[in-house]
C-alpha cells in the first residue's frame, strides 16, 4: 500500500492567562521602516503600559530583524508564519504607529480565532491612524470581527475604558449614532438628476482605466467587478509599463508646452537643479512628469475612459519620479491642453480626467459620481480624495486635516497661482517629482466614502466646511504631518473625531466643493439619489440636508 509523506503543520502554542499578543505591520520599503521604527517602538511600549496596568502581559509575535534593523512585519509572507504560530485563541493587538500594507497581515486575521483589536496612535507626523483606517476598511471588507482604538499618548480616560472593555468583553463599541441609512428622499430637480444619472451610466457604461491593480496592500480598495458592473461600470485593465512606453514617446517640446502653461498660469516649482536630486526637485523630474500627463490623457482617450488610476507605488516608483503632478493636472478641468498624437483632437477639452490616487477603486467610482452629478448642476467638478490624516481642536471645533500624499486639483487651491510644486520625500519616493500643494480654499464640500461591506457597496456621505486658520496654525499643521502635501482643514458637520475614526471605512475620503452651503445641500442630495439608483446601500453621516432629517 503506497504511503507518502504527509506535511505537518506545527502546533500552535498554548496561551498563557492574561497575555495578549502583538504585532505591527509596516511598509515595503525599507526606507519607511527605518525611518519609523523607533515612534513604532515608543507607541508600543505605551500600549503595553496600559494593558499592564489592568494586569495584561503583551507578547510581541515578531521581533526586530537584524537584518533589516526594524521590527516591521513587511510582506504578506512574513505575516502569515508570524500569525500562524501564535495562540490561535489569543486575544491580538495589531498596533500602528505608521502607514501599513493591510495585505500583510490580512491572511493571519483571516484564520485568527481569538479577539482582535487595531489600536492606533492618533498623530500628524506618523500616522497610525491612517494605516489603522485601512485595516480597518480591509477587514471590514473581508467579514474579519475586529475592533478598533486610538489614542494621542495611550493614557487618556477614553481609551482606557475602552481598552478595558476589549480586555473583558473581546470587542468595543463605539458610538457611529451620528450616521443612519437615508430616508426616502423627497421628489425633487435633484433627486430627479440623480435617478437620470444613474439611468444614463447603466445605459451608456462607464470605463474606469486601472493601470495596474491594487496599491500598498489597499485590499479594501480593490473592488470586484461582480460589485461594480451592475451599475454600468466596467474596469479596464493597464499596465504602467504601457504608460512608461507612451511617456517615452512624448517630446521634450510636449512637456516644456505644459511646463509653460503652468508657469503662465503662475505655479511656483520649488526647483534646486544644482542641489542634490535625491532630495531636490529638477528640471528633469518635472519633465518626466509632465510626460505622464500628456501619456495618461492620450491612452485614456485610446480606451475611452471616463476615469483612470495609477498605481505609481510600487512597481512604477522605481522608473519614473511621482504620478502625483499629473494626478492632480488631470482632477481640474482647467489644465494645460493636450492633443491626440497627430495633433488632431484636443484631448478631454475643458474637462476634468478624474484620477484616482493609488487605485483606490472606491475613490474611482465616487469622482466618477461627482464628475456626473457637479457637471450637470453646471459646478466645477474638481475632485480629489484625501487622507484622514489627523486633526486637531481649534476653538469650538475639531479641525481635520485632510491632506493626500501629493496632489489637489489647483481649483482646490483657488487656482493655479496658489499651486505650490515641492519635491516628494526620498523616504517614500526615491525618484522624487514633484507635488500640487497648497492650502486649500476656505467653501462648503460634500465629502464621502464609498466601501464594501457584509458582501456589498455602500456609501457614506456628508457635508463639511474647510476652513481658514491663521498661517501659524496652518504651518503648524504642516510640521506635524507632511508640508511638502496639500492641506484642507475642514470641519465635519455633526462628527466628532471619534465618531468619524469609529465609523470611517478607508484612509481615503472624497471631497468635493460647492459654492455654498445650500448648492453644497443640493449636490449631496443629487449625489445620494444616483448612488441609491445605482443600488448601493446609502448612509448620511453627521448633519447634513435639514430636510432629509
Ligand atoms: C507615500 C505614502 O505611501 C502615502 O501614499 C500613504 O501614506 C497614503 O497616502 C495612504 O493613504
Amino acid at each position: 500500500m503506497i504511503s507518502y509523506q504527509l506535511p505537518t503543520v506545527a502546533p500552535r502554542p498554548a496561551l498563557a492567562p492574561k497575555t495578549l499578543y502583538s504585532v505591527a505591520s509596516g511598509d515595503l520599503r525599507l526606507t519607511a521602516n527605518l525611518k519609523t521604527w523607533s515612534m513604532q517602538q515608543e507607541v508600543e511600549r505605551r500600549f503595553a503600559a496600559a494593558a499592564a496596568a489592568f494586569g495584561w502581559t503583551v507578547t510581541r509575535a515578531h521581533q526586530e530583524d537584524p537584518a533589516t534593523g526594524h521590527g516591521f512585519i513587511d510582506s504578506q509572507r512574513k505575516g502569515m508564519d508570524v500569525l500562524g504560530a501564535i495562540p490561535a485563541e489569543a486575544p491580538l493587538v495589531v498596533i500602528e504607529a505608521v502607514w501599513q500594507y493591510s495585505h500583510h497581515v490580512l491572511a493571519g486575521l483571516r484564520d485568527h480565532r481569538g479577539p482582535i483589536l487595531l489600536a492606533a496612535n492618533f498623530a500628524g507626523d506618523f500616522p497610525g491612524l491612517v494605516g489603522m483606517a485601512n485595516l480597518h476598511a480591509s477587514l471590514t471588507k473581508a467579514g474579519i470581527a475586529h475592533s478598533t482604538i486610538w489614542s494621542e499618548d495611550f493614557t487618556d480616560e477614553w481609551f482606557t475604558e475602552k481598552l478595558n472593555e476589549w480586555l473583558t468583553t473581546g470587542q468595543i463599541v463605539h458610538d457611529t449614532s451620528h450616521v443612519r441609512d437615508l430616508p426616502s428622499l423627497p421628489d425633487s430637480p435633484e433627486r430627479e438628476l440623480g435617478v437620470a444619472l444613474a439611468a444614463e451610466l447603466a445605459a451608456k457604461k462607464a470605463i474606469l482605466a486601472v493601470f495596474d491593480e491594487g496599491c500598498m496592500g489597499m485590499y479594501n480598495a480593490i473592488i470586484d467587478d461582480e460589485l461594480l458592473n451592475p451599475a454600468g461600470i466596467y474596469k479596464e485593465r493597464l499596465s504602467q509599463s504601457a504608460l512608461v512606453a507612451e511617456m517615452n514617446k512624448v517630446s521634450d517640446a510636449e512637456a516644456a508646452a505644459v511646463r509653460a502653461w503652468l508657469d503662465e498660469a503662475g505655479m511656483t516649482f520649488h526647483v534646486d537643479n544644482d542641489g542634490d536630486w535625491t532630495e531636490c526637485l529638477t528640471d528633469e523630474q518635472l519633465t518626466s512628469q509632465f510626460k505622464m500627463y500628456i501619456a495618461a490623457l492620450r491612452i485614456a482617450d485610446d480606451f475611452g475612459a471616463d476615469a483612470v488610476g495609477i498605481q505609481y507605488q510600487q512597481g512604477l516608483k522605481d522608473m519614473v519620479p511621482a504620478s502625483d503632478l499629473a494626478e492632480g493636472l488631470l482632477n481640474d478641468p482647467h489644465r494645460p491642453p493636450v492633443t491626440s498624437r497627430d495633433g488632431a483632437r484636443v484631448l478631454y477639452e475643458g474637462k476634468a480626467l478624474p484620477h484616482f490616487n493609488e487605485v483606490d477603486e472606491g475613490v474611482a467610482v465616487d469622482a466618477l459620481v461627482t464628475n456626473r452629478v457637479w457637471t450637470a448642476m453646471g459646478l466645477d467638478p474638481s475632485t480629489t480624495l484625501h487622507d484622514l490624516r489627523w486633526g486637531d481642536q481649534w476653538g469650538d471645533d475639531f479641525v481635520w486635516v485632510l491632506e493626500i500624499s501629493g496632489s489637489v486639483p489647483a481649483a482646490h487651491l483657488g487656482g493655479y497661482a496658489h499651486a505650490h510644486s515641492y519635491r516628494q520625500s526620498g523616504y517614500y519616493f526615491p525618484l522624487g517629482g514633484g507635488t500640487l500643494a497648497g492650502v486649500c480654499k476656505p467653501g462648503e464640500i460634500v465629502w464621502s466614502r464609498v466601501f464594501i461591506a457584509d458582501g456589498v457597496l455602500h456609501v457614506d456621505l456628508g457635508r463639511g466646511t474647510s476652513v481658514e486658520l491663521p498661517d501659524t496654525e496652518v504651518q503648524r499643521r504642516l510640521n506635524s504631518t507632511n508640508k511638502e502635501w496639500p492641506i484642507m482643514n475642514a470641519v465635519l458637520h455633526g462628527v466628532s473625531r471619534d465618531q468619524m475614526m469609529a465609523r470611517h471605512k478607508a484612509n481615503h475620503l472624497n471631497v468635493g466643493y460647492a459654492p455654498d452651503a445650500a448648492t453644497a445641500d443640493a449636490a449631496l442630495i443629487a449625489k445620494a439619489a444616483m448612488f441609491e439608483a445605482m443600488g448601493y446601500r446609502v448612509h448620511l453621516a453627521g448633519t447634513v440636508v435639514p430636510e432629509l432629517g
